[in-house]
């Protein structure tokens, strides 16, 4: 029980590597806030983690800033604080830098880069008054500079250069704020192995450890050991929870 009694707020985590980290944690004994536009799949998670511990849903688009501070006030009033803040939620549309339109940026920034920000933002007091966690989402398609991801690359290198600014920052009040780059198996690429296997086999085979991570056993557990006291002299890092697929040196 890693995280016996703590609070966390976890954006988009009725499926996909959300769910897999809200589980994780529901298991190690913290109350997980999911925040998600997906209201069927938000409550077959939050019943999942209401076996382990209790939790709560709260279904609002994270793209608005109003409701960010309106999810921070629900969980403060059920929960008494926050310790937790993992900021996973990202949407983001495909194309050559030179098809890419201003709308592909709207839509990766605001769903990806400023509610992050603005989560951030709104969680600090009490992540100061419980010497918090936060963990935030970078990707490969950012670090590696991979072709038709030049929106959500830009933003999620955006995150990156926000999330060392923060450690520093953050530090001296003990907030730790570090960043999982991973690769998972979620429902959408599991759909999507099997509309088009031999590709899928082609990414696999590329990946060093030759599998694709689990939501809840690999990028889940990392998750948990930096929401966990084992992960106190850590901050402003990007943690790759991918294969072996990149070497951050
Ligand atoms: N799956 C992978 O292999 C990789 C994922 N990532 C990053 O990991 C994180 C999680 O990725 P996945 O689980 O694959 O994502 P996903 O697309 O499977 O799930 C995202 C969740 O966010 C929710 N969501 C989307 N827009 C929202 C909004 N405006 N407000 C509230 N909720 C919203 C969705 O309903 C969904 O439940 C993201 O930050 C993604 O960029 C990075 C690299 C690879
Ligand atoms: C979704 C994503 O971040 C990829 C494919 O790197």
């Amino acid at each position: 029980m890693r995280l016996k009694g703590k609070v966390g707020i976890i954006t988009g985590s009725a499926s996909g590597i959300g769910r897999g980290i809200a589980l994780a944690m529901a298991k190690e004994g913290a109350h997980i806030t999911i925040v998600d536009i997906n209201e069927e799949k938000g409550q077959q998670t939050l019943e999942e983690i209401n076996q382990y511990t209790e939790g709560m849903l709260i279904i609002k688009d994270i793209s608005k800033e109003e409701n960010v501070k309106s999810v921070v006030d629900s969980v403060v009033d059920k929960f008494g604080g926050i310790d937790i803040l993992v900021n996973n939620a990202h949407a983001s549309k495909q194309a050559m830098l030179m098809d890419t339109t201003l709308d592909m940026f709207d839509l990766s920034f605001n769903t990806g880069f400023y509610p992050t920000f603005h989560f951030m933002k709104a969680c600090h007091p009490h992540l100061k008054k419980s010497e918090g966690k936060v963990i935030n989402f970078a990707s490969g398609a950012g670090i590696n500079g991979q072709p038709t991801q030049t929106a959500y690359a830009a933003a999620k290198e955006a995150i990156r250069g926000m999330t060392r600014v923060a450690a520093n920052e953050w530090g001296p009040d003990n907030i730790n704020i570090n960043i999982i780059s991973p690769i998972a198996k979620t429902e959408g690429v599991e759909a999507w192995s099997k509309s088009d296997p031999e590709q899928y086999e082609e990414m696999v085979n590329a990946i060093p450890l030759r599998r694709l991570g689990d939501p809840q056993n690999d990028i889940g557990k990392t998750a948990v050991f930096l929401a966990s006291e084992d992960s106190d002299y850590i901050t402003g890092q990007t943690i790759m929870v991918d294969g072996g697929s990149t070497k951050l040196y």
